[in-house]
């Protein structure tokens, strides 16, 4: 009775088995998200072409009775979403419910199955908020589970597989993906389409074949259960919100911004983080009147140095270091839930 190992089928009509305990096998709950690993398509060749968050949790995991090889799997449907419409209420239900599991002394890892457009979002905002050395992974697929060469299955084998190894304990949380471990701070969508979506500039850290984790290096920034941030501390996220870039930009957004009465910016400059000249002042009148900017970049490798291209320290902003906007949108939000002081806040954009 060997299910097809390419793809977790979306016809697949039996409900998952309730998980028989195996003596010695870790345990591991997948929380369900929605996203395209939980997507349908018309027909086998819609590999791109069909809708997200359509199969539930019990579904998947019954497609995958090799999961009962590596752990005692459970499931659990949190939310049924593409992952673009994610806001910050669900960021803030999801972490307390990944908290709340690794809390449990019955529980050993977690796997949260999610929608790849802001997967990196909110791998990292659980990177930053869930105080656990517990194996945290987040995953997705490229292809819905009806397509040829559907990703999902064995994506799904790898981040359970992940999340059960001892080995991934106190790296943070990871994403794991196409064969590929990764830190979830480092990692972004580099591609679209394709299956090899996932990448780091930093490099993964790791890779995880036929259910068995090989790691080549770990993260050094800090990250659960070395963060200062906590979960059970975070009520709400501050708005804070993100303006891209380009030739001839307006400053329209920030207009608007500002008047909507954001706490900060995160501006997605051109090459290292530049600003042009028409921006400048509409960003520093508004951290007169207190928004907290900050510079990133909408190039996707490499870094912000602080006082490159504009004068950090003159305008008192807070440079993104290596993070991508999104990810420094999150940073934003959660250190500001604890300080607005631009010399902590820098130091929390250095250490995380
Ligand atoms: N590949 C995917 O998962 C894309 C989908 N739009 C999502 O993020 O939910």
């Amino acid at each position: 009775s060997q299910a097809p190992a390419a793809a977790a089928p979306a016809t697949a009509a039996a409900p998952a088995p309730a998980p028989t305990a195996q003596a010695g096998k870790p345990n591991v709950v997948v929380l369900a998200t929605g996203g395209t690993i939980a997507g349908a398509g018309a027909s086998a060749v819609n590999s791109a072409t069909y809708t997200a968050a359509k199969v539930p949790v019990d579904k998947l995991l019954a497609g995958l009775p090799e999961l009962s090889n590596i752990a005692n799997v459970s499931g659990e449907q949190v939310f049924q979403i593409a992952s673009e419409s994610f806001t910050n209420k669900e960021l803030l239900t999801l972490a307390r419910r990944v908290n709340e599991l690794a809390k449990q002394p019955g529980v050993d890892g977690i796997v949260v199955t999610h929608g790849t457009d802001t997967l990196e979002e909110t791998a990292y905002f659980l990177n930053l908020v869930v105080p656990t050395d517990k194996p945290i992974v987040v995953v997705g697929s490229m292809r819905p589970g009806t397509a040829i060469s559907a990703d999902g299955a064995l994506n799904l084998l790898g981040a359970v597989a992940t999340a059960a190894s001892k080995d991934s304990a106190g790296k943070g949380v990871l994403v794991s993906m196409n064969d590929n471990i990764d830190s979830a701070r480092d990692v972004a969508k580099l591609t679209n389409i394709k299956t090899n979506a996932f990448a780091s500039q930093w490099g993964p850290l790791g890779m995880v074949v036929e259910g068995k984790t090989y790691w080549f290096r770990a993260p050094v920034k800090r990250h659960t259960r070395g963060s200062e941030f906590n979960i059970e501390q975070i009520t709400d996220l501050p708005a804070v919100d993100i303006v891209y870039g380009y030739g001839n930009v307006p400053a329209t957004a920030i207009d608007a911004l500002g008047k909507a009465g954001v706490k900060a910016i995160v501006h997605a400059g051109t090459g290292n983080g530049s600003v042009a000249d028409r921006i400048v002042p509409k960003l520093n009148e508004l951290r007169q009147k207190g928004v907290i900017v900050v510079r990133s970049s909408r190039v996707p490798a490499g870094f912000v140095l602080r006082n490159a291209e504009q004068p950090d320290d003159k305008y008192d902003w807070v440079v993104a270091h290596d993070l991508n906007p999104q990810k420094a949108r999150l940073l934003a939000a959660v250190a500001l839930t604890k300080t607005q002081d631009t010399k902590q806040l820098q130091r929390i954009f250095w250490e995380y």
